[in-house]
């Protein structure tokens, strides 16, 4: 769910900031759905039936696909800096490492699913917002505000500005 917006937010660019901020934290249950078994973090095709699925849907919401493809492919990248990261840290730190192991098919990609669908509904709410020239530091200064709503560390927020990165200026 959207936490409320900060009352310093921008009202235009939070929901859609904070929906990207929650893609990036699910990569801590992608991360441990895989971690220890043969499933690599990089799944090609799983990510062309999200980047296919999103491409389709663009026009009928007014929105220009290959930004739409650009957006998603940057909140792909995204999950996958922070999956990389949580490897490198649960194998230096094994007393780190997740105590269970999430069902991606059940448990984790719904919900990415859930995510992406109201990313994509965000995109076509926020084109004004996203046009106009102050949207990059209107952007930076939401990011800001989710980085500390939601507590993100250091990896997680890196994540966080890369996920949003294309996110001005797109129809
Ligand atoms: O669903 C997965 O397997 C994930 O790792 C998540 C995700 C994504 O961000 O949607 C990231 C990397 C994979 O290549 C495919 C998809």
């Amino acid at each position: 769910m959207v936490s409320p917006a900060p009352a310093s937010a921008s009202p235009g660019l939070w929901e859609l900031t904070d929906l990207a901020a929650q893609r990036v934290q699910i990569a801590d249950k992608v991360a441990a759905a895989k971690f220890g078994t043969p499933s690599p973090i990089d799944d090609p095709v799983r990510e062309r039936q999200i980047l296919d699925s999103m491409a389709a849907k663009a026009p009928g919401l007014g929105l220009d696909a290959d930004s739409v493809v650009r957006f998603f492919r940057d909140q792909i990248e995204a999950n996958k800096v922070v999956q990389r990261g949580l490897y490198a840290r649960w194998t230096e730190h094994p007393g780190t490492r997740p105590p269970g192991r999430p069902d991606l098919g059940t448990e984790v990609r719904p919900v990415i699913d859930r995510l992406n669908a109201g990313l994509l509904t965000e995109l076509a709410e926020t084109r004004d917002a996203r046009a106009r020239r102050s949207c990059d530091a209107r952007l930076a200064v939401t990011v800001r505000l989710a980085d500390a709503r939601r507590g993100l560390d250091r990896l997680h927020s890196g994540a966080l500005s890369e996920a949003v990165r294309s996110a001005c200026s797109r129809s």
